[in-house]
């Protein structure tokens, strides 16, 4: 029985709001190089893929300079006005190269903390399982609240959210290339722009096996995090 070969899709194409940043975050310094590069050459270094598809804005002046930038195991494709449509462009760009049950991991590009053991856990998950895909995913650790927002501008404690099995979604998130795709169109076609691609698959009554993944997988978000990936990524963390 043929193995099924695994493409990856990065969207990268996010302006960074959150960052607060002069530049987009995966174009932010991290040890001497862009934090994207850091993600890209663990990806690149990860023998399973095919190829990645680097998703970026069409507006993008920053990419050129990237080291990853002429590399030939890189498609581009152009981002969308939310991740969704980012990843859903990745996708499309891969419909002469990949077949239907094909794996592709979608993985931010603003996660460069993603281990090869994560990796290796991911897709060891998916040997011999009739779930539709798998993702990394983190406990919750700490007690979880709901908030509610009052007039004056403060949130107050609604209730507490009870946290057994409650887990943050982390990426790559591993799907079958078609099924992947179909359900990311119906989503978009029914305005349901998901955060991310299990929710798309959810939508069609499929679930993923959650698969323990490293906390330090973090997602740079906000500029606090900027430090904590550089601390994450200090060689032999
Ligand atoms: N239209 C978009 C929005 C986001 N992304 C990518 O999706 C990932 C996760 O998104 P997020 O962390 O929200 O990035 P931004 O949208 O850039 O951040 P913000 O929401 O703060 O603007 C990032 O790698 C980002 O580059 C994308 O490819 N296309
Ligand atoms: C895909 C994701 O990283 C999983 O936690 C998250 O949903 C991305 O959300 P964002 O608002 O686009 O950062």
């Amino acid at each position: 029985m043929s193995v099924s070969r695994c493409w990856a899709v990065v969207p990268a194409a996010g302006v960074g709001s959150r960052m607060q940043a002069e530049r987009p975050k995966q174009y932010l310094p991290l040890h001497g190089r862009y934090l994207m590069d850091h993600t890209l050459e663990t990806l690149l270094g990860y023998k399973r893929f095919e190829q990645l598809v680097v998703v970026l804005s069409e507006q993008d002046p920053y990419w050129c300079d990237s080291e990853f930038a002429g590399d030939a195991r890189i498609i581009r494709a152009p981002g969308g006005s939310e991740r969704c449509y980012s990843v859903l462009n990745g996708l499309r760009a891969l419909q002469d190269l990949a077949a239907a049950d094909d794996w592709v991991a979608v993985h931010d590009v603003a996660r460069p903390c993603l281990r090869h053991s994560d990796l290796d856990a991911l897709f060891g998950a998916l040997q011999n399982t009739a779930a539709c895909g798998a993702i990394l995913a983190s406990p919750t650790r700490d007690t979880m609240k709901r908030g509610v927002l009052h007039a004056d501008g403060t949130v107050a404690i609604d209730h507490t959210v009870e946290r057994t099995q409650l887990w943050h979604a982390l990426t790559p998130q591993v799907f079958r290339y078609q099924e992947l795709t179909q359900a990311l169109e119906y989503c978009l076609a029914h305005q349901l722009e998901v955060t991310d691609e299990a929710s798309a698959l959810e939508q069609r009554q499929r679930s993923a096996l959650l698969v323990e993944g490293r906390a330090d997988n973090l997602k740079v978000t906000r500029p606090e995090d900027l430090a904590l990936a550089g601390l994450y990524l200090t060689p032999g963390k």
